[in-house]
């Protein structure tokens, strides 16, 4: 069974329609990646796959097992130490505050920064930052994780950084699904792309065949135009 399913579904912002009749299941382990330009729908979409959003028609299916987190292009740091930004989030869900601590610290290592755990979480680059909110989620143990542009506000090597632990999550079987401004990241990182244009799905393809260009063409001449436009 998918772990989403999504059924001609419209979403609106009072008289502003930001998806039309949107069709999707999102499949166990897949990395799916989100494309379009901005105000496209993406983070929309993302919001109500991660039950942020309800839709105004059509229908959103959850797999009840399966948790679920999500992580912003910024990511909101309380202001107290790194360590007690991971466990706060488990001590809110019920975790003791001692394990909620041990967990966190745990988690905090997982993303390469168990030593800056006592530093205050404001006080971290922004690529630590983001690593941050990775051990914050990845902590919750989620089965799908959502993320809108994770990397656009950060250094190449930070987004690397970023890159290379989303890659790990995924190789531990958690699925992705992730909007994205950029190409290189979606090929590295992506099984499936969707293509959004004023907030409808106009084009569905494993990566290989959206990044070959005669694919592409033939599936969706507004996506294959949208690669020329970036790619010049
Ligand atoms: N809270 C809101 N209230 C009103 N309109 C909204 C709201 N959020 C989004 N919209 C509108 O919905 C449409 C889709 O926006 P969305 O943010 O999902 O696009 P996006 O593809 O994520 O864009 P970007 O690449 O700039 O992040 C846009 O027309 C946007 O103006």
């Amino acid at each position: 069974m998918s772990l989403i399913q999504l059924e001609a579904v419209d979403l609106h912002f009072g008289s502003v329609q930001a998806l039309h009749g949107i069709d999707l299941r999102v499949a166990r382990g897949e990395r799916l990646a989100l494309i379009g330009a901005n105000g496209s729908g993406k983070s929309t979409l993302l919001r109500l796959l991660h039950g942020l959003l309800a839709p105004t028609r059509g229908s959103v299916l959850h797999d009840s097992g399966t948790p679920q987190a999500m992580l912003f292009q910024r990511p909101y740091m309380l202001r107290t130490t790194a360590v007690n930004n991971v466990a706060l989030g488990l001590w809110i869900r019920g975790t003791p505050w001692k394990k909620a601590r041990e967990a966190a610290l745990l988690a905090l290592g997982r993303v390469g920064l168990f030593e800056v755990a006592l530093r205050g979480a404001r006080e971290l680059s922004g690529g630590q930052q983001q690593r941050l909110a990775l051990a914050r989620a990845w902590a919750l143990k989620p089965g799908v994780l959502f993320l809108d542009e994770p990397t656009s506000s950060l250094d190449p090597h930070a987004k690397r950084e970023v890159e290379a632990l989303m890659a790990d999550f995924a190789q531990g079987g958690m699925t992705l699904v992730f909007a994205s401004h950029n190409l290189g990241q979606v090929k590295r990182l992506a099984t499936r792309v969707v293509y959004l244009e004023q907030g409808r799905i106009l084009a569905d393809l494993p990566v290989q065949d959206f990044f070959d260009r005669t694919r592409l063409r033939e599936s969706s001449r507004a996506a294959d135009l949208f690669l020329k436009g970036e790619l010049a």
